[in-house]
């Protein structure tokens, strides 16, 4: 799902005018009807007090069409104007005369120095003060009343955005945010939902689907793209009758020292799992026994050393490679590397150690091939690219990264976002419990697979991620986030490829 920018929403709202022939006032009330029905949907008439606070732009003009639906509807509502300037919208003013119509009394207005209403903690905030217009931090007054929302203890519901949020900035303050329960976002999910200093104003967040010119939201490219199912299944290549082990390629997977042979066993085994035709791991001697005893589906290689990657040397020819897990950043582990980046024309997945050692001489990422999947935890892509000074700062050096040595990033997380230099790309599935010893190893192995598959990198990063998110997510079934281990992610893979073809249906009854 493509994930608009607030530029590109106001576009879609002008062209949507033209093109549908509606006013901006109706495009307005389209909105906030939605916003209404799922509310009206939820509560079925329920005499809940519910509090709009409006603000004076358009997202206070949707509060006021909302408010005078809820209380057409009989529900017991009370409208308040958070009289935060006095440029008020045009749209907003027009839907204050209507409520005033309908109601025969106007808002409640809030200025500076006075009280907030009483506010029950069983009763409904909806919070219509700021939305994506918002272009300067809220006056101490306003933040003290966003603060009294907050403390409140009633349930929030957002109209498109909690207010304070800016859509391409850090809030100055986070006071001056309301924290929702749930977020109604209009059209399309908002980036800030998914990055870790944003994403936690909004519990949950839901798109209201406001019939937006569909013409501008297929043809326009967004900068962001949610990845659930629907994005993924395209990207699935299904299996032919005739086709055998070589068709899935060979993964090769190069890491290990002496007492982390579990990383390579853990990627290699995910890169069988995710459907790799041949695997071989290349480890040091000392890895040898446990590799095959523990995976006899896998074939192993030995470096000359006991202990550790001293020269990556081998004589088969892989379709790709997927390097770094437990290697060590030691100098005879950083010659080899360098050594064999030199030689290299494969494709390439590098996790880890291998990254910390680019880290720290970068000429070695010159001798990547162009599209190599890099799959740094934000330790290692701090060491990569260098302190960031927020999520969105983040992303821009990713981006610029990647841009400049021609390579996919994918930023580990609980959103895990996979950085190509022209799009980010956000995942959906995943949880806490995968934030465990070996996971990224899996994730390695997994992406490793499906390139060896024929997916090309940027699909399998995209997928793998999406694949490793879902395992983790069905192996959650019965067991805490907490006893979640890397090999159980690996365990529900299978999993996770069948649950690509079920249907809604068949995931409730199971769930049920
Ligand atoms: N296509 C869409 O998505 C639609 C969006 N609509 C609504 O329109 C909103 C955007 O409306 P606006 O652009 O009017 O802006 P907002 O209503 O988001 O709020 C900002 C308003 O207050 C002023 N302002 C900004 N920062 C301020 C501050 N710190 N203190 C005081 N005043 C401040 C601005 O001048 C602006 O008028 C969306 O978030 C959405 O709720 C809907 O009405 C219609 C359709
Ligand atoms: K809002």
């Amino acid at each position: 799902m493509k994930i608009f920018s607030a530029a590109q929403i106001y576009e879609a709202d002008k062209i949507t005018t033209e093109r549908q022939g509606i006013s901006s006032i109706e495009l307005m009330e389209r909105a906030a009807t939605q916003v209404f029905n799922w509310m009206h949907q939820r509560m079925q008439g329920a005499q809940v007090k519910i509090h709009v606070f409006c603000g004076i732009g358009n997202n206070g003009g949707d509060g006021l069409v909302l408010a005078r639906h809820l209380y057409q509807h009989g529900y017991n509502v009370d409208t308040y104007v958070v009289n935060c300037s006095d440029k008020r919208s045009k749209n907003f003013l027009v839907n204050y005369d209507r409520i005033k119509a309908e109601t025969k009394s106007w808002p409640t207005l809030i200025k500076k120095g006075d009280e907030l209403p009483e506010i029950g903690k069983d009763d409904i905030i909806v919070d219509a003060i700021f939305g994506i217009g918002i272009n300067r931090c809220p006056d101490d007054w306003v933040i003290t009343i966003m603060q009294g929302l907050n403390n409140a203890g009633a349930y929030i519901v957002s109209v498109d955005i909690p207010s304070g949020l800016f859509s391409d900035k850090l809030p100055e303050k986070p006071e001056a945010v309301i924290r929702a329960g749930y977020t109604l976002s209009f059209q399309t999910p908002k980036l800030i939902f998914f990055l870790p200093q944003t994403g936690h104003y909004t519990e949950q967040w839901e798109i209201l689907d406001i019939g937006l010119d569909r013409q501008y939201l297929v043809e326009t490219q967004t900068a962001a793209e949610l990845i659930g199912k629907h994005e993924v299944l395209p990207i699935y290549q299904p299996r032919e009758k005739f086709d055998h082990k070589g068709t899935y390629g060979h993964s090769l997977i190069i890491g290990g020292s002496h007492g982390k042979i579990g990383a390579v066993q853990l990627a290699s085994r995910a890169a069988l799992t995710a459907g790799a035709g041949l695997v071989t791991a290349y480890v040091p001697g000392c890895g040898y026994h446990s590799m095959q005893t523990a995976l006899p589906e896998a074939m192993v290689l030995t470096d000359s050393s006991e202990e550790e990657i001293t020269q990556i040397k081998f004589k088969i020819d892989p379709t790709v490679i997927g390097l770094g897990m437990g290697m060590g950043t030691g100098k005879k582990a950083k010659i080899a590397l360098e050594v064999f980046l030199k030689d290299n024309r494969k494709p390439l997945v590098i996790d880890a150690d291998a990254l910390n050692i680019m880290a720290a001489d970068k000429t070695l990422l010159e001798l990547l091939p162009e599209n190599t999947v890099l799959t740094p935890h934000p330790g290692e892509l701090e060491r990569l690219v260098g302190k960031w000074e927020d999520d969105f700062d983040k992303l821009e050096r990713t981006k610029a990264f990647a841009a400049k040595y021609k390579l996919i990033v994918t930023i580990k997380g609980a959103n895990t976002i996979t950085v190509h230099p022209e799009k980010i790309y956000i995942n959906v599935t995943g949880n806490p419990g995968m934030a465990t010893a070996g996971s990224g190893d899996v994730l390695t192995g997994i992406i490793t697979g499906l390139i060896s598959q024929g997916y090309d990198p940027l699909q399998a990063t995209v997928f793998g991620v999406y694949l490793h998110g879902t395992a983790g997510d069905l192996a959650l079934e019965g067991r805490g986030y907490q006893a979640m281990i890397a090999g159980d992610i690996i365990n529900h893979i299978g999993k996770a490829y069948v649950a690509l073809f079920k249907q809604p249906e068949q995931e409730q009854q199971q769930e049920e």
